[in-house]
């Protein structure tokens, strides 16, 4: 299956690696170290060099109690570094946004994707994606990043989470963003318990019954802390091994901090199912 990317066509068949370019102070792992856009574009370089197809560019954390961002300072914070990824990498530049207008103006810009851990669920998004023109990545949340993990409860995570990506995607659609460009993600870590998690990481080759490429972001993440007991920078192996059973489950996109170990997993599974 073939995607296009403002110009850049991939095959979602394989699986591609995307390196997180968090333009934050207070991101979960990372804040704070790539939030001037001289150090945010070193770090881009490197990660395509690394064999990175995406770069993720976020300018808001939405790891609970994150401050919320405006969006003036939102927009000062990625399009520069928008800007100047699009133009100078060999690499799809996604953005990593709720917010409408930063989907208008990045996209503008060059960006080739737009990432809304939201689903869109903002006013406006549906429209201002849909204008854009660009792919998009519909992420399943539960509540707001702020309190989405005091106490997530489901009678059937897989099944609801379902629901909920099928039910963003009708309002996609009827907002006039195209099938062929709508990507689904489960959310891992957005208002879910470890046990959800695990469920939706052992069950993810179900979700490709929705009909789209699926994204999975699960480095350095909580669940993995709590599987190993190690802390947040600790976390490669965990994130290397969780990273490894989505691209072997059929992930087409695994969003990640750690690109030139992720890409070197990936190519073990591709060549595996190669002579599989
Ligand atoms: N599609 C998608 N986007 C995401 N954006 C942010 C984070 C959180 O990770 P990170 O960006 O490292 O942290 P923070 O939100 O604190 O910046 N996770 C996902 C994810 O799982 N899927």
């Amino acid at each position: 299956m073939k995607m296009n990317f403002a110009g850049r066509e991939l095959d979602m068949s394989r699986c591609h690696v995307m390196g997180i370019l968090n333009v934050t102070p207070d991101s979960f792992s990372d804040g704070g170290q790539f939030n001037r856009p001289d150090a945010a574009l070193a770090r881009a370089r490197q990660m395509v060099a690394d064999g990175a197809t995406f770069i993720d560019i976020g300018g808001e954390s939405t790891r609970p109690g994150a401050t919320p961002v405006s969006v003036q300072e939102e927009l000062d914070r990625v399009c520069p570094v928008v800007e100047a990824a699009a133009r100078e990498l060999d690499a799809v530049i996604s953005v990593d946004t709720s917010a409408p207008e930063v989907m208008a103006e990045t996209a503008k810009l060059g960006a080739g994707l737009i990432n809304d851990v939201r689903a869109l669920q903002r006013d406006g998004a549906p429209e201002v994606a849909a204008q854009a023109s660009i792919p998009v990545c519909i992420m399943h949340i539960q509540g707001e990043p702020d309190t989405m993990q005091d106490r997530p409860e489901y009678r059937n995570v897989r099944r609801e989470v379902s629901a909920f990506l099928t039910e963003r995607m009708r309002v996609a659609e009827l907002a006039g963003i195209r099938p062929e460009n709508i990507l689904l993600d489960p959310g891992f870590g957005f208002g879910k318990s470890l046990e959800h998690n695990l469920q939706l990481l052992a069950c993810l080759e179900q979700m490709h019954i929705l009909g789209h490429p699926l994204l999975v972001g699960v480095s350095r993440k909580s669940m993995l802390g709590h599987i190993t007991g190690r802390d947040v920078n600790e976390r490669l192996p965990a994130s290397v091994a969780a990273a490894t059973i989505a691209a072997m489950k059929g992930a087409s996109i695994i969003r990640v901090h750690d690109v030139r170990e992720t890409v070197d997993a990936v190519r073990v599974v591709a060549a595996v199912k190669e002579a599989g």
